[in-house]
């Protein structure tokens, strides 16, 4: 589960840029650009094996930003995810053993969910906010409403992930079921191979304007 700190820290950034890093030498830049447009949460996934040395770079040398792991799907994972640095974890699905490891050594944790029965077992293991994924191709936050209607009395809070981009991303963080959005457009793989920062930075800020506005 999330602690009440990181929810509120999530919550706060309104927006977690989703990224997979190939050159770990590219993380500080790029986390540096990201933060330049005014984001202030990145979520680096397990899926390269520059991931980890990548968490390592950005929690020493830009500890302003709320950093966590994304694509944890082990639980060496968690105690590689926390030893690097990581804040909190996420994860695309629902895993009892990873909720629960997590929790055991103090990594924040928050699993993804996509039906009614994934929302009761998080719950059941103490999760109030979930990733919502892979929230475009399942309806986004039409559907996100109507599931999560019958829990809305219980405090849950979703995190939308899966085909989120500039010109959708207001729908979802009108929401009062939205803690904040995840994407990967901010900072896409070839992009940061391209160390198009000030690219980066741009997507950024526009991606910051429309949340600030959004949320006026
Ligand atoms: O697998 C999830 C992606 O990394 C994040 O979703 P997205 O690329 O559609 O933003
Ligand atoms: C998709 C997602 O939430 C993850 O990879 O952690």
């Amino acid at each position: 589960m999330l602690s009440k700190e990181i929810e509120d820290q999530i919550r706060a950034s309104g927006i977690i840029a989703v990224i997979a890093i190939e050159d770990a030498a590219d993380a500080v830049p790029m986390a540096k650009a990201l933060q330049k447009g005014g984001i202030t949460a990145i979520e680096l996934t397990l899926r390269t094996p520059a991931a980890l040395d990548s968490i390592r770079a950005i929690s020493k040398e830009v500890p302003e930003i709320l950093l966590g792991a994304g694509t944890i799907l082990t639980t060496e994972q968690v105690d590689a995810a926390k030893e690097a640095g990581a804040s909190f974890g996420v994860a695309p699905g629902l895993n009892s053993r990873i909720i629960e490891y997590a929790d055991k050594v103090g990594l924040p944790f928050a699993p993804g969910v996509m039906t009614p029965s994934d929302i009761e077992r998080a719950l059941e293991l103490g999760c109030k906010t979930m990733k919502f994924f892979p929230s475009e191709s399942v309806g986004g936050m039409k559907t996100l409403s109507t599931m999560a209607a019958p829990y809305k009395h219980l405090g849950i809070s979703f995190i939308p992930l899966g085909g989120l981009n500039e010109g959708n991303m207001a729908s979802y963080l009108t929401s009062p079921l939205v803690s904040a959005i995840g994407g990967s457009w901010l900072a896409k793989t070839d992009k940061i191979a391209a160390k198009d920062w000030d690219g980066i930075e741009a997507a950024a800020a526009k991606a910051v304007a429309i949340a600030k506005e959004a949320k006026a």
